[in-house]
């Protein structure tokens, strides 16, 4: 007991100002006797108990690593920091080859004791939060969106909180609702979406930014438009038919969408999504006079993007089969992004728009193809 009682004093006396300026804070203890769990001031990085100095690299763990974007975000930070630098996590089997590319561990973003113990073990200092329920899966399963979308969140902000982590958690256009101004939607506006994953997404960008103003937590987040990716399947999302018509067209010839044709929304080639979550971790502090940033490459609507496709594959046939959900769901969603701040601060900038997107998602899916009639 005296060497508990001596840890809990060392451990407050540890605690310094939150970057509010207000008193110093504890957050709620969630089993742990003797450390509660502090968080320190500043808005920066540089108070981290394992700090960038102490490695040469930040340690990187990825939750929900094996969705769309995980094991694409993987790759690239690997190449950066190196291979054993970056963990990617799920509660899913890893395929053979992303489980010997690199670090995987199980973890289930509800378990915190779990996620502590991953953290401290493998001294993290960045976490990219990406587990999540996608907007159309979300609404077919409200009770499981909301414990991972925003009860695993809580642990997230928490921990990271606790271990003075770096925080990344990707928001999305669908953080916006029918009142809020579509076209183009700014950072700041009117909020009220009408899905649980919308409502989750704005949670997390409202708890991040308190976590940074109140605690000193380092919070970034970008509102991702749709993405687009050729190696990795989309997860139940509105805008997943901007992938489906790829696969669909090189493989039948036939593409039936389940939105309407008109249906505007802004979309990203997913190697510019993922050089943007990089730039944004990498942005100096004092560049970042927000902490959740819209970033934008392109917009446009099914019917557009059917006749970039067939400039190449002429003989595509599309058809218009509406899915009433998703159809509700981006008809609320912005059609246009305004991302003038993410590219006035930190300097961002796609590389990506329709005609590059579609040229290169065909040649790897055709290609792709090609191996396997081959073997
Ligand atoms: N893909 C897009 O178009 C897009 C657009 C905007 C924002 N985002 C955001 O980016 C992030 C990644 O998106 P994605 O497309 O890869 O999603 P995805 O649905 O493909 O993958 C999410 C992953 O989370 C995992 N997961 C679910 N419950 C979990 C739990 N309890 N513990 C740990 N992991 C769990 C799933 O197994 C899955 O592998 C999400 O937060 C999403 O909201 C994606
Ligand atoms: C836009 C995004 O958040 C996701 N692709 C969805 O449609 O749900």
């Amino acid at each position: 007991m005296p060497v508990l009682r001596a840890l809990s004093k060392v451990a407050k006396q540890a605690l310094l100002t939150p970057a509010c300026g207000c008193q110093s804070l504890t957050v709620a203890i969630r089993n742990i006797s003797f450390s509660p769990r502090q968080v320190t001031s500043g808005s920066d990085a540089s108070f981290h108990s394992v700090s960038f100095s102490e490695t040469d690299h930040p340690k990187v763990l990825i939750t929900g690593g094996l969705g769309q974007l995980g094991v694409g975000l993987a790759k690239l930070l690997r190449k950066r920091f190196g291979k054993n630098n970056v963990i990617l996590s799920d509660i899913r089997k890893p395929p053979s080859n992303v489980f010997h590319s690199g670090p995987f561990i199980y973890s289930d973003i509800l378990d915190y004791k779990n996620l502590r113990e991953i953290v401290v073990n493998n001294r993290i200092t960045w976490l990219v939060h990406y587990s999540a329920l996608l907007s159309a899966v979300g609404e077919s399963n409200v009770a499981l969106a909301r414990a991972v979308n925003i009860t695993g969140l809580h642990n997230i902000l928490d921990i990271a909180a606790e271990h003075g982590l770096r925080l990344f958690v990707p928001s999305t256009i669908g953080a916006f609702g029918p009142t809020s101004p579509r076209n183009p939607t700014p950072d700041l506006c009117v909020q009220r979406p009408r899905t649980i994953y919308g409502v989750s997404k704005v949670h997390a960008e409202l708890m991040g930014e308190y976590y940074h103003h109140r605690y000193g937590l380092d919070f970034r987040c970008l509102r991702y438009p749709g993405i687009i990716s050729a190696d990795s399947q989309p997860g139940g999302g509105t805008t997943d038919y901007a992938v489906q018509i790829f696969h669909d067209a090189v493989k039948n010839g036939k593409f039936e969408c389940n939105l309407k044709p008109d249906t505007r929304l802004p979309m990203m080639y997913i190697d510019d999504c993922l050089r943007a979550t990089l730039e944004v971790m990498e942005a100096p502090t004092e560049t970042l006079s927000m902490r959740t940033y819209n970033i934008n490459a392109m917009s446009f609507t099914p019917e557009e993007l059917a006749n970039e496709v067939q400039k190449q594959l002429p003989d595509l046939q599309v058809t218009y089969e509406i899915d009433s959900v998703r159809q509700a769901i981006a008809d609320s969603w912005p059609m246009n992004f305004d991302d003038s701040n993410a590219r006035n601060d930190w300097g961002w900038k796609h590389d990506y728009d329709l005609p590059e997107l579609v040229q290169t998602m065909l040649n790897f899916i055709g290609s792709d193809s090609r191996i396997a009639q081959a073997n």
